[in-house]
């Protein structure tokens, strides 16, 4: 078995050895303050993630639990050439777009009697029936639909194979571990695994997997088969919004070099160093984050329930959502690939 440094240690080992992305303390800091005056509002509390947004499922049990397991299996690559043309999904007379078009469009399947979370029909879905569930309300379709129909078939198989065709028996299987349930998944499903070589160390970052065991405790709110004692070992992860959003936010910084180049929308080779090295200081810098806001807790003497890099991730991201505009400035970096 192949041995790879866990994303958190990842995230260092380039951070450390970064040439075109820097992460900046004092950057850190200012975001660490900014997020410490959010500690209490409904963000930084487990429930928040099905409250905060109204197409993830709202019920905690089994189907709903299959549910975040095939939209993180389809979690990836949304990004469009132009911010005008892209995939969009109407349901419920709303308009979706990127990951949540996903979400809107597993969602239309389900109202239209499609059990597009069974594994049993999944597994055996032809293509042209994906396209259908994920057909797109504009004229561009969700990208890479091939790659979304292969990795979910192949998903379907292994979860009737190994775990009787729901995730709830893998969820059941990690015995409230979250880095067990990280490890049972990237062990079974190989779309999930999440990993490159970055100055001839194997490194990887498991995005869909941590994002996977994350949204299960979300879901679950922490409790009952989601009562992960370790959920605090997670990382961020390392997909293309954040990092857009910790540049934006002045805790990371890029070189002219790689600023030119995500200026003219040049596509990233998955695994190649520029994208290593923004995805791997990104773990890192929200890593910092999180010590810099425990730090700020200690010091006005606060006891902090939930801190964890799992929260910062998900109000990053949900911030890099609405403020969009103001983040224009900073190029997202693009790569067609199923990990992220
Ligand atoms: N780091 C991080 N990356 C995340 C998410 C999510 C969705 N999670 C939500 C669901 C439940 C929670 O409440 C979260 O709010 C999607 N992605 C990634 O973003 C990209 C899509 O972006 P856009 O094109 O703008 O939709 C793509 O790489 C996708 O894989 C996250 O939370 N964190």
């Amino acid at each position: 078995m192949e041995c790879f440094l866990m994303p958190k240690e990842s995230g260092k080992f380039i951070t450390d050895r970064s040439k075109d992305v820097l992460v900046l303390e004092e950057g850190v800091r200012k975001v660490a303050e900014m997020l410490y005056g959010k500690i209490n509002s409904k963000e930084f509390d487990p429930t928040g993630w099905k409250s905060l947004h109204e197409l993830n499922p709202q019920v905690m049990n089994e189907d709903s639990i299959n549910w975040v397991f095939v939209a993180d299996t389809l979690n990836f690559s949304f990004w469009s050439e132009s911010e005008e043309h892209k995939c969009l999904v109407k349901y419920k007379g709303k308009m979706h777009s990127g990951y949540w078009s996903l979400c809107a469009a597993i969602n239309r399947a389900l109202d239209e009697g499609i059990p597009i979370t069974s594994a049993s029909y999944y597994s055996t879905m032809t293509l042209d029936q994906l396209k259908h569930v994920l057909r797109s309300d504009t004229d561009i379709p969700m990208p890479l639909i091939e790659e979304r129909h292969r990795v979910l078939k192949e998903a379907g198989h292994i979860l009737l194979e190994k775990f009787d065709g729901s995730f709830l028996n893998c969820v059941k299987e990690s015995g409230k571990s979250a880095q067990k349930l990280l490890q049972l998944v990237v062990e079974n499903f190989p779309s999930y695994k999440d990993v490159a070589t970055f100055e001839d160390k194997k490194i990887a970052f498991y995005k869909r997997a941590q994002i996977l065991v994350a949204d299960i405790w979300g879901l679950l709110e922490g409790k009952g088969d989601g009562s992960f004692n370790d959920i605090g070992s997670l990382t961020m992860f390392a997909d293309y919004r954040i990092p857009q959003a910790l540049v934006s936010l002045g805790a990371m910084k890029y070189s002219e070099e790689l600023m030119k180049k995500l200026k003219h929308g040049v596509l990233f080779q998955s695994g190649e160093r520029l994208e290593v090295e923004i995805r791997g200081c990104s773990i890192w810098c929200v890593e910092l984050i999180r010590d810099y806001m425990l730090h700020l807790g200690a010091q006005k003497g606060d006891t902090i329930e939930n801190l964890n890099a799992v929260l910062i991730d998900y109000y990053l991201w949900d911030y890099a959502r609405e403020h969009r505009k103001d983040m224009a400035n900073i190029p997202i970096h693009r790569v067609r690939c199923i990990f992220y």
